[in-house]
């Protein structure tokens, strides 16, 4: 399937999700975060869950790493070239909805891409070859593009990878590894 198909599906299914249900994934993702190697990762870049959408609950995972000495970054959405600009966040930090509804800081310390050890990455769906469809704005593949060459790049999702996207491009970041309920 292509990514327009994939991307009207999977954010139906998103949808048809109940509490529970998400409860229980939720859960189950965090554990195997928990339990993931977190040697040499100094950065650790998140987004902040965009509600409307039903996206994973990532502020669990914000305070595991904070507790662990992990530096937490989040971005900021340019809407008109669609690009990501990053910012520590800390317990201080003020946040606003942007036009999406996805909670971004205000007054914070801005961070170059090439400091990140550790990004989550959100999405729709994934494939086999790690390859994954979002909104399809492209924010995360020109993000992805800007970091260092040993960074890890972890995508989240409630869903199973399927076996291919047909229609990845040359611009699309592929994952280092992607976390569902299992
Ligand atoms: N939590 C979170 N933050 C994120 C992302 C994400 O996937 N999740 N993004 C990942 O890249 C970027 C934001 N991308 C987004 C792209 C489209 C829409 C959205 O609401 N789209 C509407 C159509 C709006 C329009 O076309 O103007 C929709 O899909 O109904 C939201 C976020 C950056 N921050
Ligand atoms: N590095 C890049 N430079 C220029 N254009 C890009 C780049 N990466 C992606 N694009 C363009 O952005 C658009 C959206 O890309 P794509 O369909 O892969 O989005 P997505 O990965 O689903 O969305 P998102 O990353 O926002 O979650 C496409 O037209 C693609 O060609």
């Amino acid at each position: 399937m292509k990514k327009q198909e994939l991307r009207a599906i999977y954010k139906q299914k998103r949808k048809d999700l109940s509490v529970s249900q998400i409860e229980e994934f939720q859960d189950n993702i965090y554990q195997q975060i928990y339990n993931l190697d977190y040697s040499g990762v100094k950065v650790a870049h998140l987004f902040l869950s965009l509600t409307k959408f039903k996206e994973i609950d990532t502020q669990p995972i914000i305070n595991f790493l904070r507790k662990r000495n992990i530096k937490i970054v989040v971005s900021k959405s340019n809407l008109k070239n669609n690009t990501l600009s990053h910012y520590y966040l800390e317990e201080k930090t003020v946040l606003e909805l942007n036009k999406f509804g996805v909670p971004e800081p205000v007054n914070a310390v801005k961070v170059d891409e090439q400091k990140l050890d550790l990004i989550f990455v959100p999405m729709l769906i994934s494939d086999e070859l790690n390859y994954r469809v979002g909104y399809g704005k492209g924010f995360y593949d020109r993000f992805l593009l800007k970091c260092k060459e040993d960074a890890k790049f972890i995508g989240l999702n409630f869903f199973k990878p399927i076996y291919q996207i047909e229609d990845s491009n040359d611009f699309d970041v592929p994952l280092h590894q992607v976390i569902y309920p299992k």
